[in-house]
């Protein structure tokens, strides 16, 4: 089975680990405590859009607290997916998210990474609409200028999670299978000469001994 490194990144508290327990274990917590360092977790996904695909994730959820920021980039190395969390609640977790962004294009490259921008807590605004802080066409507008795959999900209703999944799914796997028809039409083809030696008959122990 294919395996693939994500990993998430985004501000305290914007309900990163909330997400992944969702995709994973189907359980959301109200009281989740905060992150120490990072989380691993893993998980597969079958692909709707190519049958009999099945792919799995390793999933590294990073910790939001800033004292921890210099550890991320031992997680993002690597990683074939990142999934960006803001809270839509909160202006400032979309700025920092964006810098999560430049980050990744910097230290990684966008060549070799599918990104995905995430706006988390969706079930706050349906319940209220006055707490929505991001609105969803400036995180959209922002997200296509910089290519960039785009999800608003509630971890604690489960609106959304698996979308994201399935589609991040998707890409990298049409990611890699396009990378190794490149690399296969590229290679030149070898030609095995093989010379076939008769051995002799009078050296019973010319093979193994
Ligand atoms: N209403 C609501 N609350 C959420 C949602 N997702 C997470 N929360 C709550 O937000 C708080 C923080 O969630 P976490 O998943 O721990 O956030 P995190 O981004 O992993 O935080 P760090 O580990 O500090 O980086 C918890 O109290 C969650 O219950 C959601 O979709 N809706």
């Amino acid at each position: 089975m294919l395996q693939f490194k994500l990993v998430l990144l985004g501000d305290s508290s914007v309900g990163k680990s909330s997400i992944v327990h969702r995709f994973v274990k189907d359980s959301f917590d109200e009281f989740r405590e905060s992150t120490i360092g990072a989380a691993f977790l893993s998980q597969t996904v079958k692909l709707e859009k190519h049958q009999d695909v099945t792919i799995k994730f390793e999933i590294w959820d990073t910790a939001g607290q800033e004292r921890y920021k210099s550890l991320a980039p031992m997680y993002y190395r690597n990683a074939n997916a990142a999934l960006i969390v803001y809270d839509v609640t909160q202006p400032g977790s979309l700025v920092k998210a964006q810098s999560w962004v430049e980050e990744l294009k910097h230290k990684v490259g966008d060549q070799d990474l599918v990104i995905c921008l995430v706006g988390n807590k969706l079930d706050l605004c349906e319940a209220d609409s006055s707490v929505r802080q991001v609105e969803i066409d400036d995180a959209q507008t922002y997200a296509q200028e910089q290519h960039l795959l785009f999800h608003e999900v509630s971890a604690k209703t489960g609106a959304g999670i698996a979308k994201i999944f399935q589609e991040m799914g998707e890409k990298v796997y049409e990611r890699k299978t396009a990378e190794s028809a490149a690399s296969a039409a590229t290679q030149p083809r070898k030609t095995l000469n093989v010379e076939l030696q008769r051995p002799s008959t009078n050296d019973s122990t010319s093979c193994c001994a």
